[in-house]
């Protein structure tokens, strides 16, 4: 299996400093995460706000590490294009707010972008699968969306596992990625159950040293890969 990836997501990072928040886990060597995860949310599917496409689009301009947007968002039939369209590496909608996610997928992809399909903690995998041969990534939610700095909810590893043989057996092809109370205390659990990405958000801007949080959330990782 190839290495694990690190995403931070800028949720648990200082707002009004994004840019230099970025930067400081873009460096080149060990610390350089692999993508950086960009949470938005619109009071709507999810209780909190955050930010929306007109930051992604500054931050696009001075970022240089490819940026994965997580939508926490109604309608993202609507509104996931645009980001494909301003140049997010990788755009996740959620299943139960999308309305046509095959649909969407496509859209994502001829805009140039990963297409990324995310689930809740209580929604099955089972019913999205058709689905999900059209998309590129799976994002696998580990706490209710909403909030940063929540506790790790090990249930979901059952869904990880499941996407992982889907994958391995050719069925699916996507990166499995997990979010939500990724820290030193769960990512091996997480590593085991066949995790590819794993989005960390207080670990890693709660650290002293963001990017010595990433190398070091990524050794842990590796050291526990399954396969
Ligand atoms: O999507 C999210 C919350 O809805 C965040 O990406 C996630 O919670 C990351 O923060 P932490 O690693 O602190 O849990
Ligand atoms: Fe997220």
């Amino acid at each position: 299996m190839a290495e694990p990836l690190i995403a931070p997501s800028i949720l648990s990072a200082d707002f009004a400093r994004l840019g230099a928040e970025i930067a400081a886990v873009a460096q080149a060597g060990t610390a350089r995460a692999d993508w950086v995860h960009v949470d938005v949310m619109d009071a709507h599917f999810v209780p909190n706000l955050t930010l929306g496409l007109p930051v992604v689009q500054s931050l696009l301009k001075v970022a240089d590490i490819p940026l994965d947007c997580h939508l926490m968002i109604e309608d993202p039939d609507r509104w996931a294009i645009g980001y494909a369209e301003a140049g997010a590496y990788n755009v996740t909608v959620h299943a139960e707010a999308a309305k046509d996610p095959v649909k969407l997928a496509k859209d994502l992809r001829a805009a140039g972008a990963k297409a990324g399909l995310s689930i809740k903690p209580g929604t099955p995998l089972e019913p999205w699968l058709d689905a999900l041969k059209h998309y590129d990534t799976l994002l696998v939610m580990s706490v209710e969306p909403g909030f940063g700095g929540q506790s790790f909810i090990a249930d979901v590893l059952e869904k990880v596992r499941t996407a992982r043989r889907l994958v391995d057996t050719g069925q699916l092809k996507l990166v499995v990625e997990i979010d939500g109370g990724i820290n030193a205390d769960t990512i091996e659990q997480a590593a085991e159950a066949g995790v590819d990405c794993f989005v960390a958000g207080s670990a890693v801007y709660g650290a002293d040293d963001p990017g010595q949080a990433v190398a070091a959330l990524r050794a842990q990782a590796a050291r526990h890969r399954a396969g």
